[in-house]
Formats: C-alpha cells, structure tokens, sequence
C-alpha cells in the first residue's frame, strides 16, 4: 500500500499478510509509518495505492463488512470514565449486537483476559493509566475479531500493566487471533511477534521471524572470556573450534566470534581450562532486533 499527506510519502510500498493465530510485529522509530499503516489496514484512511483484505473482504473507508471483522485500539482512550469497567464493555459489547447471557458472558471472559475482573466494579476514572489501556484493549477485542490491531499499546503504562497486555495478546494469539502489533520496543516484538517487519521511512526494510531477520544481517554471536593463566596459548586453542571464526585477546579478555553460542559455549570453557587458563567471568551476546535495526537503517530504534 501507498499513503502520501500532500509531499511526504508516509507510507510507501508496505506489503504484507497475517494469517489466524499469528502475532505480527512492526517495528520502527517515531515517524516510521506505523500509525499510517494500520490507519489504512483498519479503514480510517483510503490508501492511495493497493489495497488491504480482512478475511478476504476488501477494506476501505466505505467499507462495512470487514470492519466488523476488526479490532482497533488506538493510541487514545475511548472510554466513558463515569461508567465502570464491566459497564464500559458491556456498552461496547451492545453497539456490536451483542446481548443477554452472551454479552455477560465474554464481558467476563474479557475481564479477567485484561486482569480487570477484581477492579470490575470502580468508576474507569479512578484508574491508572495503564488499567485504562488494559481496558480499551478489552473493548476492541469484545466482539472476537479475526484481526486485533494494536498501536502502541504499552507506551506509557506501568510495568504491571504492560506485563498484563504482553500475556493477553499471547493469550489471543493461542485462541487464533492474528494480531497486528505496533511498537519501538524491541524486546516486546521479539516476545510477542512470530514476524516481524522492520519499518522505517515508509518501507519494510526487512521481513521475518526474529532468527531469519538476525540471520539476514549475518552477525556472529560473542563470548568473552575473562581470566588468569596462558592466555595466549589458550587463544591458539580456541581458534582450532569449528565454531569459532575469530578470537582475539583484549588484555585479559579473550574476544571470541562464534556461531550459535549457547551450543558452542561448553567446548569453549573446556578447551580454555585445558590450556591452564582459570576463568573468572564467561560473557554470551546474541545478535538482537536493536543489531538488526542498526544494520539496516543505520540508526537507533529509539532515534
Ligand atoms: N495526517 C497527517 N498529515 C500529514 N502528515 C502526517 C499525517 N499523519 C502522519 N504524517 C506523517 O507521516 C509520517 C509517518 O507517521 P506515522 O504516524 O505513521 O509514524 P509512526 O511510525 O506511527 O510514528 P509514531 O511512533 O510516532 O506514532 C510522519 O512523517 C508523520 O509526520
């Protein structure tokens, strides 16, 4: 899809799909494109080139059908901070024809997904930030829709809070929701997200699972080993392990470039302790979505 204001192209190109029960991630700095995107996906903005499907069903402005087939939860609150949190989705739930046992029913179910059910009772304008996310979540997701977008939802919420909404789209996800989550925190989109895109400028600069991404860039995983001893006859040794492709000594730190780590890092302690060095600290870093980010655009996700 394409979405220009006036000039500035904001979102240009961006293609992708999201199957049932997938969690679906992108990532990107402040101004990447990412609230355009999904405007577009949910039908508050046409697109001025391509076109989006829900469930088979083309999306647009006009577009009804498929809007019921859709969760949003915006950035802003959109609910009524006189009424309580079971009166909020209890509303809610009636402007989606929902009624009776039903509607009592999953407002319930919502309740305790959002970890709302003991604060179900108290006006919404006595509660924390984050509860009043947690909330709005709850309304978007009322109706069972076959896709839930998120933008952002964690932004500015308290960490229990976030921990609740991180479990409740884990949740959706094994109950077969194909989620559409936004967010700059990378260690968000690699807990939640089966893929990922990496969004910047408009374009996803890369597309994967959070493995296939990090082998995109190619980066080996580190271990630094810190310790006393013969050092350098250690270095020797080291550099004969299949999975070693560099090492190099940094005082009394060994600098070693490895594939797969977490495997290779047994032979390495042995064959250090066999060349007589007595190690005092043993280091694994693991290429992240941060590195992935850097390498592609050449910034900071939080820029
Ligand atoms: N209604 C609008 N009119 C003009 N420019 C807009 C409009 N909405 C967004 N933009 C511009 O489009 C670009 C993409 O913005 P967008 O809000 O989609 O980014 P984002 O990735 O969601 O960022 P954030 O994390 O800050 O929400 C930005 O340069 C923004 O200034």
């Amino acid at each position: 899809m394409v979405r220009r204001f006036g000039d500035l192209t904001a979102v240009d190109g961006v293609s992708f799909h999201i199957a049932p029960g997938e969690t679906y991630g992108l990532l990107g700095p402040n101004g990447a494109g990412k609230t355009t995107t999904i405007s577009v996906v949910a039908g508050l903005l046409a697109a001025d080139a391509g076109e989006v499907r829900i469930a088979g069903r083309r999306m647009g402005p006009r577009a009804i059908a498929p809007k019921r087939r859709l969760g949003l939860v915006p950035q802003d609150l959109a609910i009524y901070p006189e009424l309580s949190a079971r009166e909020n989705l209890m509303f809610f739930g009636h402007l989606h024809g929902m009624r009776g046992a039903e509607l009592k029913r999953r407002t319930d179910e919502v309740l305790d997904l959002i970890g709302l059910t003991d604060r179900a009772k108290g006006q919404t304008k006595e509660f924390s930030g984050g509860m009043k996310r947690r909330l709005n979540i709850g309304i978007g997701l009322l109706h069972h829709p076959d896709l839930l977008i998120l933008d952002e939802p964690t932004v500015g919420v308290d960490p229990q809070s976030r921990n609740a909404i991180l479990e409740a789209v884990e949740a959706l996800s094994t109950e077969g929701m194909a989620v559409l989550y936004t967010t700059h925190y990378m260690e968000e989109a690699e807990r939640l997200c089966d893929r990922i895109g990496i969004i910047d400028a408009g374009t996803i600069q890369a597309e994967g699972t959070r493995d296939e991404l990090i082998r995109i860039i190619g980066e080996l995983d580190e271990i630094r080993l810190v310790g006393t001893g013969d050092l350098a006859a250690a270095l020797m040794a080291l550099q004969e392990i299949g999975a070693v492709e560099r090492a190099v000594l940094e005082g009394r730190q060994i600098l070693l470039h490895v594939r797969d780590a977490p495997t290779a890092v047994a032979t390495v302690v042995t064959t250090a302790g066999r060349s007589g060095v007595e190690l005092a600290d043993v280091e694994i870093t693991r290429p992240d979505l941060e590195s992935v980010f850097l390498h592609l655009t050449g910034k900071g996700l939080r820029d």
